[in-house]
């Protein structure tokens, strides 16, 4: 396994964000996490990453323990994420965007880095916009690059909230495209509302709800436990 939690809970005042939830990631799989408004898939995986501290339970990576170790130091071991907000440097151009989180995993090899560059720009659906300025694409591209950004420093555990949402559904199929590209290369982590991705990238789907596991299995066994169906008509979900 890559990635496992044991017990791993956050209480914040009042409210139980996530209890006892233990999790198993084997290496090199694409994993999904879904679940109602609320039910603590965000705080998961803030915990998971190290941005956000467990009141109890422990995270493992690579088999060792690392919760207490800070977010930059899980960077550091092979972690990258990205989140709802978009990080981007608007005033570079995307290449140099890329460059610089090339630079994060390869330092100062400048060859490396300009390969590695190039190899993520080929990758990505905005190759040809490689000389824009970052600001100038639009909100989805600029979700695209990010991930692009994400990938440049060679990740082995590849963690994305909610990548598809604002996309354009022609970016989409990109996103879809992208993600199944990284298959044999990396593990990846990914909490999506939208089912249609789930069910078309996802080897296998965790279901949270009200901060605790309530199913694991293949999309299949997703799609048809009712249980999960249950929980998403309780909160009005489709
Ligand atoms: N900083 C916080 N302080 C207090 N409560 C919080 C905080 N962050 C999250 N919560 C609560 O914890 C619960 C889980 O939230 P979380 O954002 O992890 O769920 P989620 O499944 O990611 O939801 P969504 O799908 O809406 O993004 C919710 O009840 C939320 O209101």
């Amino acid at each position: 396994m890559i990635l496992t939690t044991r017990g791993l809970t956050k209480a914040y005042a009042g409210v139980k964000a996530n209890t006892d939830v233990d999790f198993d990631l084997p290496a090199g799989q694409t994993r999904a996490i879904i679940g109602p408004n609320g039910a603590g898939k965000s705080t998961f995986v803030g915990m998971i990453c190290g941005r956000i501290p467990a009141t109890r339970g422990t995270v493992s990576f690579d088999g060792q323990d690392v919760t207490a170790l800070p977010a930059h130091k899980r960077i550091e071991r092979g972690m990258a994420y990205t989140f709802q907000i978009t990080s981007v440097f608007p005033g570079l151009p995307v290449r140099e965007n890329i460059a610089l989180a090339a630079r994060r995993g390869l330092g100062r090899n400048k060859a490396a880095v300009r390969a590695k560059t190039d190899e993520v720009l080929t990758r990505l659906s905005i190759s040809d916009r490689a000389d824009q300025m970052a600001g100038d694409l639009s909100y989805g591209h600029q979700r695209i690059l990010e991930i692009g950004m994400g990938l440049a420093q060679e990740p082995r555990l590849f963690i994305l909230d909610e990548p598809t949402q604002g996309l354009a559904e022609s970016e989409v199929e990109d996103f879809n495209a992208l993600i199944k590209s990284l298959d044999a290369e990396t593990t990846i982590l990914l909490i999506e509302h939208n089912m249609n991705v789930v069910m078309e990238v996802a080897e296998y789907i965790t279901v949270l709800d009200q901060g605790m596991v309530l199913a694991n299995g293949t999309p299949q066994e997703i799609r048809a436990n009712a249980a999960v169906q249950e929980a998403y008509l309780g909160s009005g979900h489709a």
